[in-house]
């Protein structure tokens, strides 16, 4: 398998990439020169200058794609979603990184101290013209609470701050009880005297302070933005630093990068960086280590820890939930493989001690199983609720939680414009997996190579006729099951087989008197 680095990227991180698989690093390249290339690799590292395009995304083969770094902005989630490509970040290792450069700006907006430092390399003594204000008592706003902004907060804190925090996806509570005020946005921004933003640059937050925003702000205001630009409209902060609005703003970040252009960088009460936040030794070798150890354990088909785009399973739960994810895929599939029709609906209901974890994952899988013997696009983990939403089909998924030491079952139903079918499995101990129904069928099927799944009016002899014309075409049998709703009524068998059963015998089983169906599994 290839890998291709498209940005700059610690060697600890390309080190660990090459002990496992090729790695080519090119960096700087345009759209069109990635296009041209992307087809032969497997995996695609980035940090943020790298623009991971739809026409790229459609364009590879891509098995996962690795953001070295936090945000996946760059990155077009939803295109690599439904192609199934995995996306995976490296959250954790520049969180410090970016906090302590924004506290940086911070002082160095309040102390003036690029444009001092800048007087006195002229050789110039002016003492006056650089007088700050100090952070001690002051409000500082922090604008989204996650692992920078709480970060920032505790410093800030530490710095004789206080803290007024907006973030409506944190629990007031918990904040609160270390000194981090939570309010709305508005009061936030009307109450800070310093303001400083850690959200994601999403559909919500893009713009998210414009120019009324910005009026509603205190006179004098300093706002620090080492997050994303494209959060705060850069005209409207033009026009208020220049207007006085705004005392000063320290920019980290901006909507087009480089800002070589922007008449923002030439403005005098305005301190810029070129996205420096998390370039710091060592954040770029921890996120260079977290994102090529995710990039190795998804090419290998493992769990990965930090995924974008897929449902996370904790790695403590992960043995517990492994051998329903299996079963879940192999009844989704064993269900398209046996019926057809439009789905419209599909409940997963879970009973007994799997209820005790999160099944998303497992639920995941079923779809997965049921799309993948009907979609042209591969469906797999990524892509799977992607698709069946795309497809208007309704997830429902139930946990029926009454005896939660009783053996897991899940039951997959499916609602299609021919009727409700469903299929039901458990997991016995030893992690061994089981089909026990299918309809009103009770079987009891080990998922695993092939079978033949045939419907008839129980009647003697018929059986035999079934075995005996296997055995003429030289299909061996290695198991039977039968299961039937009453005495000589409707009756489903299964014969696990050792070799593959082609179209020509399935024909000729079906000719058999009173089968009313037969068709050829592979799990
Ligand atoms: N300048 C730089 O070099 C760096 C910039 N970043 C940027 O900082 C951002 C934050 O990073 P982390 O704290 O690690 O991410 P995080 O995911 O831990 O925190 C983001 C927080 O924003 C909150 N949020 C989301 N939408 C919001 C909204 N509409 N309003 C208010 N809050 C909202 C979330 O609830 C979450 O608590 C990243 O997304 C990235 O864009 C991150 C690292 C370095
Ligand atoms: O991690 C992030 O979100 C960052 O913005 C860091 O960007 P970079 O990897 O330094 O280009």
């Amino acid at each position: 398998m290839r890998i291709l680095v498209s940005d700059d990227l610690a060697h600890e991180g390309i080190d660990i990439l090459k002990q496992e698989f090729d790695v080519d690093v090119k960096t700087s390249l345009s759209e069109e020169q990635l296009m041209e290339i992307i087809q032969d690799y497997d995996a695609l590292v980035v940090r943020s200058a790298t623009k991971v395009t739809k026409n790229i995304i459609d364009k590879s083969n891509l098995k996962v794609i690795g953001r070295a770094g936090v945000g996946v902005d760059n990155i077009d989630v939803d295109s690599a979603t439904r192609k199934g490509i995995l996306v995976v970040n490296a959250p954790e290792g520049n969180t410090i990184a970016a906090s302590e450069h924004t506290v940086a700006l911070l002082m160095a907006a309040a102390r003036n101290i690029p444009a001092a430092v800048a007087s006195l390399k002229s050789k110039k003594w002016d003492r006056k013209s650089f007088v700050g204000v100090e952070l001690r008592g002051k409000t500082l706003g922090v604008v989204g609470l996650g692992r920078i902004g709480k970060d920032v907060a505790y410093k800030a804190i530490g710095l004789g701050m206080n803290v007024l925090a907006y973030d409506p996806y944190v629990i007031k509570d918990h904040v609160e009880n270390i000194h981090i005020k939570v309010a709305d946005l508005e009061t936030v921004i009307k109450e800070a005297d310093f303001i400083t933003f850690h959200v994601p640059l999403t559909k919500t937050t893009y713009h998210m302070i414009d120019k009324e925003r910005i009026s509603m702000m205190k006179d004098k205001v300093i706002i620090i933005n080492c997050a994303r630009g494209g959060i705060i409209d850069e005209t409207a902060l033009y026009d208020a630093l220049v207007s006085g609005k705004v005392a000063a703003c320290a920019l980290d970040v901006f909507e087009h990068e480089p800002p070589l252009e922007s008449p923002l960088i030439d403005l005098p009460n305005v301190i810029a960086t070129p996205h420096l936040g998390a370039s710091t030794a060592e954040a770029q070798v921890n996120v260079a280590v977290d994102v090529a150890k995710d990039i190795i354990r998804a090419l290998k088909g493992e769990m990965v820890k930090n995924p974008v785009n897929m449902i996370t399973v904790r790695p403590e739960e992960y043995n517990e939930i492994k051998p329903f994810i299996e079963l879940a895929e192999k009844m989704g599939s064993l269900y398209t493989q046996l019926k057809n029709g439009r789905i419209s609906e599909v409940e997963m209901i879970y009973t007994g001690k799997i209820t005790r974890f999160d099944v998303k994952p497992i639920t995941t899988a079923g779809i997965k199983g049921i799309l993948t013997n009907i979609l042209e696009i591969p469906a797999n983990l990524v892509n799977a609720y992607f698709l069946a939403k795309e497809r208007g089909i309704k997830i429902i998924e139930k946990k029926i939680s009454k005896d939660q030491d009783a053996p897991g079952n899940v039951i997959l139903k499916i609602t299609t414009d021919k009727g409700v079918g469903s299929v039901s499995g458990t997991v016995f101990e030893k992690n061994e997996q089981r089909i026990i129904a299918v309809d009103d069928y009770k079987i009891d099927l080990i998922p695993k190579g092939y079978a033949l799944m045939s419907f008839h009016r129980d009647r003697p002899g018929i059986v035999g006729e079934v075995g005996n014309l296997l055995g003429r075409n030289d299909i061996n049998i290695a198991y039977m099951q039968l299961g039937r709703k009453s005495f000589r009524g409707e009756a489903l068998m299964v014969l696990g087989t050792d070799e593959e059963i082609p179209e020509n015998v399935l024909d000729e089983i079906k000719k058999i008197k009173d089968v009313s169906d037969a068709v050829f599994i592979k799990f």
